[in-house]
């Protein structure tokens, strides 16, 4: 059975359609990239494998357990923009990760001694242990980026949603954030999907990349019909072979299908 299991998903808001026949099956430690136009719903198909969202329709299985309905800690996210607490120290960022778990959402005693050291440990792993007593507004975006990776890693997620998690940064800064990013998976078998608007970028660290189109369009009511996977293509191999199941599964060709 597959780790990730995602059944005939729907989503509309209002009388929009967002995401329809959306089916994707996801071995655990896969790297899944996902492209497409802006407003496909890419951010929305995050939100319902993170829980945030229930589908309208379809069933969506991590691990085959029940429907995902909560958030939960086996799932971390890294958005474009730094999602670290301003007001925090880099080290008690980390720590901060840790706290969620707890149901007052602070750690005491042996447990924060444990967190801090595990927080030191995360900070040598990300290269910022120079940096453990500042605030995030004297790093740099990279850094920041590094820390809010840094931070959905402490709670050691067995799944990392990563919503363009390099778009800020420049094209030197996301070529280091690659390296840690793939260093990052040689050492643990996380399962990932990371939206990104550049194919290149979506491609090299992919193992496989999704494309989210609307293969069904009506010019006079374009909130009609949802997007979904029009291509799923085998990353792994620079690209080649190149597309694989769902060209003739889910591509209509006509504007009136
Ligand atoms: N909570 C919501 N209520 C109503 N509409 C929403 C909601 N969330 C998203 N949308 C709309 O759904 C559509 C899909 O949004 P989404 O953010 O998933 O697209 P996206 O592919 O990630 O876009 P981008 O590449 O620009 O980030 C957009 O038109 C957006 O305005």
């Amino acid at each position: 059975m597959s780790f990730v299991d995602v059944s005939n998903v729907w989503q509309a808001y209002g009388d929009r359609s967002i995401l329809e026949r959306v089916n994707v099956t996801v071995d655990e430690g896969e790297f899944i990239s996902i492209v497409g136009a802006s407003g496909c719903g890419k951010s929305t198909f995050l939100r319902m494998l993170l829980a945030e969202e229930t589908p309208k329709k379809g069933t969506i299985r991590i691990d085959g357990g029940e429907p995902a309905v909560e958030p939960n800690l086996e799932r971390g996210v890294v958005f474009q923009r730094y999602s670290v607490f301003p007001h925090l120290t880099v080290r008690e960022n980390l720590i901060a990760g840790e706290g969620f778990k707890t149901p007052w959402g602070r750690l005491f005693g042996t447990a924060r001694r444990a967190a801090v050291e595990r927080a030191d440990e995360m900070l040598e792993r990300i290269g910022l242990n120079h940096v453990a007593e500042q605030y995030p507004a004297a790093l740099s975006g990279g850094m920041q980026q590094r820390l809010a990776i840094g931070q959905a890693l402490t709670a050691k997620p067995r799944v990392l949603l990563l919503d363009e998690p390099f778009g800020a940064l420049d094209p030197g800064t996301r070529l280091k954030m690659h390296d840690f990013l793939q260093e990052l998976r040689a050492e643990t078998n996380m399962t990932v999907f990371m939206v990104t608007h550049d194919l290149e970028e979506g491609f090299k660290l992919g193992d496989r990349c999704l494309v989210f189109d609307k293969p069904r369009w009506d010019p006079h009511d374009p909130g009609r019909y949802g997007a979904t996977i029009t291509y799923d293509f085998d990353a792994r191999n620079n690209g080649i072979p190149f597309q694989t199941t769902k060209e003739n599964e889910n591509v209509v060709h006509t504007a009136t299908a």
